[in-house]
């Protein structure tokens, strides 16, 4: 069943390996993309928004290329389609952004052609696009998630994240591709390094249940990404040691970067201090940035309901 009025989705921002959960932990932050999906004539895209400039307009765009994987998959033949987009999630800055649009065009065109597939399964597509399946599980489910992945099939749990924690993200005024950030990390990695990461994911994972927001400064240090990746985001190194002097939980990189996170106690929050000390270490950098307090998102990839014959933007307009 083909639903021919088409379908909106709104999908969240995510924030990758929070430290030492490299290609495991991810968590959904309050930064959305959306995404209407209709069966055409012709193919045409409709891009909105600052963040979406540049991006292809034909069937190259990842969004056109992951949905006909979900019609192939379904054996449905859908090879034309409007796709109008929004996002307020920055590209390729280590929020995801990749992972919205595929979990966008997944969850849409599945939709689309009356959901033949499960969550579980999208998961697998997604992982199986994304490679790791850390922004793409917290896309899809919202709230923070830890999973495995086999190569073929990604076993995961979400939780919910603890209710006092608040989100500062610094985001510098340039562009870090994953893949150059993964080109600047090892293959092969000490037993030494590898312990510390695996006891300091365990503990960061565990104080995330249990509600251990105390915990979260010394479990959140790691040794398998951060040190290689830090010449690649000048202030990094100081900001992970010093940023609980200024008010943060913990801090890390977010996803590939080149986006700081930060992670907060909303009862302790100190008014500008973190802000400032985030802003005035890249800047001392020559790095301009700019902040956003964000929150974890707790829920996944959603239909949107239609309002007929009204426009995509002005139907999610009441969103942001
Ligand atoms: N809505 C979209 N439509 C098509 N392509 C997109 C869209 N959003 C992101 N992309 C593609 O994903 C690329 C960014 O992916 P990349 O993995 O490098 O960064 P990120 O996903 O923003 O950060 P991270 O994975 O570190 O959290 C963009 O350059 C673009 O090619
Ligand atoms: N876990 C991934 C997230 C970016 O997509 C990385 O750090 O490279």
């Amino acid at each position: 069943m083909i639903r021919q009025d088409g379908v909106r989705v709104k999908v969240p921002a995510s924030t990758a390996n929070l430290g030492p959960g490299f290609d495991t932990l991810g968590m959904a932050l309050s930064l959305y993309f959306y995404i209407e999906m209709k069966p055409a004539e012709s193919t045409v895209f409709h891009l909105h928004g600052q963040d979406m400039a540049g991006l292809p307009e034909d069937k190259s765009n990842l969004v056109y290329t992951v949905a006909q994987m979900v019609f192939a998959e379904a054996g449905v033949a859908l090879p034309e389609l409007e796709i109008s987009m929004y996002s307020d999630i920055p590209l390729t800055r280590g929020l995801g952004s990749s992972a919205s649009a595929i979990v966008g065009a997944l969850f849409a065109a599945n939709l689309l052609i009356g959901s033949p597939f499960d969550r579980g399964k999208l998961f697998d597509m997604a992982t199986a696009i994304e490679h790791h399946p850390d922004n793409v599980g917290a896309s899809l489910f919202g709230g923070l998630i830890t999973a495995i992945w086999d190569g073929s099939h990604a076993e995961y749990l979400r939780i919910d994240p603890p209710a006092d924690l608040d989100v500062l993200v610094a985001i510098p005024d340039f562009q870090l591709s994953t893949s150059k950030a993964r080109e600047a990390l090892p293959t092969q990695i000490s037993l030494s390094d590898a312990v510390y990461n695996v006891s300091h994911v365990s503990l960061l994972t565990a104080a995330f249940v249990a509600n251990r927001l105390d915990l979260i400064s010394s479990a959140m240090r790691d040794r398998i990404h951060h040190p290689y990746r830090a010449a690649l985001v000048p202030g990094l190194s100081r900001i992970l040691e010093e940023a609980a002097e200024h008010g943060a939980l913990g801090a890390a990189l977010s996803g590939a970067g080149p986006t700081v996170l930060a992670l907060v106690d909303r009862r302790r929050q100190k008014e500008g201090e973190l802000e400032s000390f985030l802003l005035g270490v890249l800047k001392e950098q020559g790095i301009a940035a700019k902040t956003i307090w964000l929150k974890p998102c707790t829920s996944g990839a959603m239909e949107l309901t239609m309002e007929k014959d009204v426009s995509f933007l002005e139907n999610i307009k009441g969103e942001f």
